[in-house]
Formats: C-alpha cells, sequence, structure tokens
C-alpha cells in the first residue's frame, strides 16, 4: 500500500465567468519515503492539487470529487478534528510564502514549541524547549536563535525555521510547494541538500512542486506532470529524462537548458496553456501539439500506465503506436 493514494481529484473554483475545475481528474501515489515532483506550467493545478491533499482550499475553491488515501485512511469524508490528529504529525506543508507567515511577535522558540506543545500536551515546557533546539540543529541553525524574532532572520533562515517547523513532530509526509523558490540561489542549493540529508536520515516522503524542472529532476524520485487541471505523464525521472512520451512532456524538457549536455536550441513550447472556463474538446493540450491526430480533438486520452510509467496521450494507445513515438520522439 502505497503512503499516498490520490485518485480522480477534482478541485473546483467559482470564478464571475463560471465554475472551472482547476484540478480536474487527478491521480497518482507516493511511495513511503519517496520524493514525487509535480510539474508544469503557471496555472496547471500544481498547488491547488497540493492544498487539495493537505486540506488548505479556501472559498472560491472546494474539493469536488476524488479519494485521498493517506496510510490506508480516506482523507476526504473525515471531519477537521479528526483531520488535526494528522495535520503536523503524520503530514505537514512548506508553502514558499511560509517564512513570512512566522509570527512577528513571537520568538522562534516559543513558536516551534507551540507545534509540539499542540499536539503532544503531556510534553513539558522545559523538553519541548530542548526538542525545539535540535530541530532548530537539524536546519543547522544555532539554539541561541530560539530567541529570536522573526525579522532578526533572514529570508533563507526563516524558511529553514518553517522547516524545522513541519519536522517537529517526524511526519511521514512533507507537502513542498516552491519551498525555496524567495531565496537567492545559493541558500536555495544549501536548503535543499539539507532537506535531502533529512530525508535520508528520517524517512519522510516529499511532494515537491517546483518551476525549476532541472532540480526537479535531479532530486525526485518520480515526477508528475500537469497540464491545464490534468496528469498527462507520471514516470520515473529518469525515465523521463531519457525518453519522455507526452509531446508536452517533451516540450517542457526542451524549455530548460542543460548545464552538461552539448548546446541545443531552447525551443520552448508555442502558444499558452487553455482557458480553464472553456477548454478544448478532446485532448487539453491538442490546440499546441505537433503531433496531434484525429482522436485528439474527439476525446480527452485516459492515464494508461505500463513499464514506461503513465501517459495520457492518444498517441501510445497502441502498443505499436507508443514504440514508434518513443523512437521519434527520440530521434527529434
Ligand atoms: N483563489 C483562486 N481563485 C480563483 N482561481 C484560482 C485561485 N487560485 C488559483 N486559481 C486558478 O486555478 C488554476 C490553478 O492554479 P494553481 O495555483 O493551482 O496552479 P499552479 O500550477 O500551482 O501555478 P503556479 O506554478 O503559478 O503556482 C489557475 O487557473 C488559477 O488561475
Amino acid at each position: 500500500m502505497s503512503l499516498l493514494e490520490v485518485t480522480d481529484l477534482q478541485v473546483e473554483y467559482a470564478s464571475p465567468r463560471g465554475a472551472f475545475k482547476a484540478v480536474d481528474g487527478v491521480s497518482f501515489s507516493i511511495e513511503r519515503g519517496e520524493i514525487f515532483g509535480l510539474a508544469g506550467e503557471s496555472g496547471c493545478g500544481k498547488s491547488t492539487t497540493a492544498y487539495g491533499i493537505s486540506r488548505l482550499l479556501r472559498p472560491p475553491a472546494r474539493l469536488a470529487g476524488g479519494s485521498i488515501v493517506f496510510d490506508g485512511q480516506e482523507l476526504t469524508g473525515m471531519s477537521e478534528a479528526a483531520f488535526l490528529a494528522y495535520r503536523w504529525s503524520r503530514m505537514s506543508v512548506v508553502l514558499q510564502s511560509a517564512m513570512n507567515n512566522l509570527n512577528p511577535v513571537m520568538r522562534i522558540g516559543n513558536q516551534l514549541t507551540d507545534v509540539i506543545l499542540a499536539h503532544e500536551p503531556g510534553t513539558s515546557a522545559r523538553d519541548a524547549l530542548s526538542r525545539a533546539a535540535s530541530l532548530l540543529a537539524l536546519v543547522d541553525l544555532p539554539a541561541g536563535k530560539l530567541r529570536s524574532y522573526p525579522h532578526e532572520l533572514s529570508g533563507g533562515m526563516r524558511q529553514r525555521v518553517v522547516i524545522a517547523m513541519a519536522l517537529a513532530l517526524r511526519p511521514d509526509l512533507i507537502i513542498m510547494d516552491e519551498p525555496t523558490t524567495a531565496l537567492d540561489v545559493v541558500t536555495q542549493k544549501g536548503i535543499v541538500k539539507r532537506i535531502l540529508e533529512l530525508k535520508r536520515e528520517l524517512g519522510f516522503a516529499v511532494l515537491f512542486i517546483t518551476h525549476d524542472l532541472p532540480l526537479m529532476l535531479e532530486i525526485c524520485d518520480r515526477i508528475g506532470i500537469m497540464y491545464a487541471g490534468k496528469m498527462a505523464e507520471v514516470g520515473r525521472s529518469d525515465q523521463l529524462l531519457r525518453g519522455a512520451r507526452h509531446p508536452y512532456t517533451q516540450g517542457l524538457l526542451r524549455s530548460f537548458p542543460s548545464l552538461t549536455g552539448p548546446k541545443v536550441r531552447i525551443s520552448g513550447i508555442p502558444g499558452s496553456p487553455p482557458d480553464l472556463v472553456a477548454p478544448p474538446a478532446g485532448c487539453r493540450f491538442q490546440p499546441r501539439c505537433a503531433h496531434a491526430i484525429a482522436a485528439c480533438s474527439a476525446a480527452q486520452p485516459a492515464l494508461r500506465t505500463d513499464a514506461g510509467g503513465s501517459v495520457a496521450c492518444h498517441l501510445y494507445e497502441t502498443e505499436e503506436a507508443s514504440h514508434e513515438t518513443v523512437a521519434a520522439s527520440r530521434q527529434r
């Protein structure tokens, strides 16, 4: 059994132009100790998926369907009170803006001990403080920072505090949505390196969202590629690097320069994602796809799984077609 099994997740936003599904039938799973990435252009529904899983959706968003099973337990029908037992202790969240959400008038130490005491009320104040100091050490911050207020720390330090907080109750899954994006490149690298070391030490799984596809390919075990609210492809990072199958994934990969490979022209993907209030018929990527065939505007492709991963593309609906298209994509 996977740690997290998301099946046919649907999240709808109300808008003046009508309701639309920002996440429309998304399915994937995360294994224990795995780093699973979600990638795709801005607005494809990555954050909405993360918010749906961690129950952070607020109006105008609403969970419109699907199932989220965490460690064998269905979360969607669970009461808010019951879910509180999961938040922080089983599943925690680090958002891009989290470092700005620390309470500005509370010392870092008190904010960390609050998390511990709220979930483990039997803990003495002294033990909680000593655990808070160990948590800061995990993210390479000295215990002296327990007495600091958030404004006395740099952005990178504050984001480390947020990561320490997310680790406080040793969750099985940490959802990280652009955890380092607001920071400079050197600080980003340091924090990502520490997250990877901690993951190896503590064994938690990560749902990782970033726009930095090269970083994602480097650190994630598997990646789900989303397009216009749907899952286009899911595969192991090495499989996607060697031979991504969905034309959208291929386009995304061509949109980033390689630091080590030969010089190639960065071509990107012509056009832009569709209006989700009135998406195109059939495959949502079809208007931008250079390989579209008649079936693509007729019906939405289902996400099919085989040894190479999962792909939702009519080009791969027969065994034969899949071999031909993979071969063609490798030659390009
Ligand atoms: N509060 C909101 N109200 C209405 N629509 C929203 C809201 N938040 C997001 N959306 C819409 O939902 C869709 C998915 O947005 P989401 O933020 O999940 O995408 P994303 O892939 O995480 O994008 P980014 O990479 O820019 O963070 C987009 O069309 C977005 O405009």
